[in-house]
């Protein structure tokens, strides 16, 4: 099946270090390659305003409700100023994180309410014709929290959440299984604890096989 007249919305998901930025760059190139327009971004942020907001809530100490709101209201801008636009000319939006980072983080990370997170997620996902908007593919990549930390140690200054313990990156991990579990036929699970080639060639076929990159 072609989708070259069809926006492509992929998000990219697991704990900090786990390999997303790295593989996010192959696949937009590949994408290049096959000749579609690709719009490279990332939460919180992606806008101007949105980016702001990244800036506060990676920095500055704040309750889980007050973080959620921040990540919501900079998704909301995300969407209406940068994803909406690109998927309706058409194009590829490779997106580092989106709403499923929400549940895992703020909600098994943090311990917030789900159901709060889910209300949220149904305000600022509507679509104007209905439904939700959702990511058509969520690539999440699974990486012990211990191989993750080994793989951060020295690569770059931790943020706010990068510096917390590894019990809550196993929380966060939880939290991704079970966005994967509710939703199996979105959800790609990567095996990340392998090398860079191997997963790569992992990620380029989740893409041929739905017909959304060319066969090697
Ligand atoms: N398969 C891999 N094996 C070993 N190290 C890796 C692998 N993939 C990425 N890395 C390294 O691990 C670190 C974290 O990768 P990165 O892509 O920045 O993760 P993320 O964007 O998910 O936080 C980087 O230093 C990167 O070069
Ligand atoms: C999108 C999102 C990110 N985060 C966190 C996860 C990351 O620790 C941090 C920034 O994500 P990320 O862009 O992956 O950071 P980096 O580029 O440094 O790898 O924000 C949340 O806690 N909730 C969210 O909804």
């Amino acid at each position: 099946m072609s989708h070259a007249s069809t926006g492509l919305f992929i998000s990219f998901e697991g704990i900090d270090g786990a390999g997303k930025s790295t593989h996010i760059d192959m696949l937009a190139k590949a994408f290049d390659a096959a000749g579609r327009r690709v719009v490279l971004t990332r939460e919180p942020g992606g806008t101007p305003l949105a980016e702001k907001l990244r800036t506060l809530v990676l920095n500055d100490a704040m309750d889980p409700l007050s973080e959620s709101l921040l990540m919501f209201a900079a998704r909301r801008d995300h969407l209406r100023q940068v994803i909406e636009p690109a998927l309706a000319r058409g194009e590829v939006v490779l997106c580092d994180r989106f709403t499923d980072a929400t549940f895992a983080y703020q909600g098994h990370g943090r311990g917030f309410d789900l159901a709060v997170l889910g209300q949220l997620e149904r305000w600022v996902q509507a679509r104007e014709q209905g439904g939700l908007r959702q990511p058509d593919l969520t690539l999440w990549f699974d990486l012990p929290a211990a191989v993750a930390a080994e793989r951060l140690a020295g690569a770059r200054l931790p943020d706010r959440f990068e510096s917390q313990p590894q019990a809550f990156f196993e929380r966060v991990s939880a939290g991704y299984a079970a966005r994967a579990q509710a939703e199996p036929a979105r959800f790609v699970r990567i095996d990340a604890n392998q090398p860079r080639e191997r997963v790569a060639a992992i990620v380029r076929d989740a893409f041929q096989r739905r017909g959304w990159l060319p066969p090697a």
